[in-house]
């Protein structure tokens, strides 16, 4: 890999797209272990104030769980992979799924996650995602076991792999397709995208952002097709509100 190229200091005219675990939040050891704080919900607050509201939190969690754990209802999010969207004006897009294939794949795990209770089955409602962080030993196995439910039993389902998961959801809709989406919307529209992400799940908005000449930010030092890198949360937390400080005069 080369050398990590630093994002250029960010503009409050850009699109703000933001993945939530490991880019906004510390991963924790189980999904309700983060921790959210103040000065998080202080800086997507005035991130959006500032950006007049061009700003979308886009994450493989749920809406409903994302909206459970930072209680920003009026804030534009695209949850489980891009599946359901809310944008600016509260309204909510839903990219309808079969349940059924999803709900034999959830029946046809139920006996795995009896012999091994360190598994963590997340029902998202589109999506179940097999957590295997508790017990990682278990990651060949719960991969396996997910790429045979999928092949056998999931039609029109795909594997999305992430940190210490392994993940069910329906093909075609990604980041990717929520930041597409987001971008023909205002206040989004005809604006610099700039997506930050840290897992596999957000290589797909990075090559949407790349292909809208956009700045794609991966947070960690794995491979990614992003053009520029921050090393943490921390990095990414300090790139943002040191940029607003220097927005002052302007907004
Ligand atoms: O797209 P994101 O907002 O980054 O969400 C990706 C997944 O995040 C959650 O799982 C990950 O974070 C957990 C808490 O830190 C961690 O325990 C787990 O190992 C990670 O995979 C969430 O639970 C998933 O639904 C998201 O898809």
């Amino acid at each position: 890999m080369g050398r990590a190229a630093t994002p250029p200091s960010p503009s409050p005219d850009w699109a703000f797209f933001l993945d939530v675990d490991g880019t906004l939040l510390e991963i924790a050891e189980t999904p309700a272990d983060v921790k959210v704080d103040t000065c998080l919900l202080d800086l997507i607050a005035q991130l959006y104030r500032r950006s007049t509201g061009a700003v979308a939190l886009v994450s493989g969690r749920s809406l409903t769980d994302l909206d459970a754990l930072l209680g920003l209802p009026r804030l534009p999010m695209a949850g489980q992979h891009g599946l359901e969207r809310r944008d600016m004006a509260g309204r909510l897009w839903i990219h309808a799924a079969p349940p059924a294939a999803k709900c034999a794949i959830k029946e046809a795990l139920a006996p795995a996650l009896v012999r091994h209770p360190e598994l963590l089955l997340e029902d998202k409602g589109l999506t179940l995602a097999l957590h295997y962080r508790l017990a990682p030993h278990l990651a060949g196995y719960a991969h396996r076991l997910m790429t045979r439910l999928v092949s056998t039993t999931g039609e029109g389902l795909e594997l999305q792999r992430g940190k210490r998961v392994v993940e069910v959801k329906p093909a075609g809709i990604d980041k990717g397709t929520a930041i597409a989406e987001y971008m023909r919307e205002p206040p989004f529209l005809g604006r610099t995208p700039v997506f930050i992400g840290d897992d596999l799940n957000d290589e797909h908005g990075f090559s949407e952002v790349n292909r809208l000449d956009g700045i794609s930010i991966k947070v960690g030092n794995a491979a990614s097709c992003a053009r520029f890198r921050l090393p943490n949360v921390a990095a990414v937390r300090s790139w943002l509100a040191t940029a607003m400080k220097g927005w002052e005069c302007r907004t």
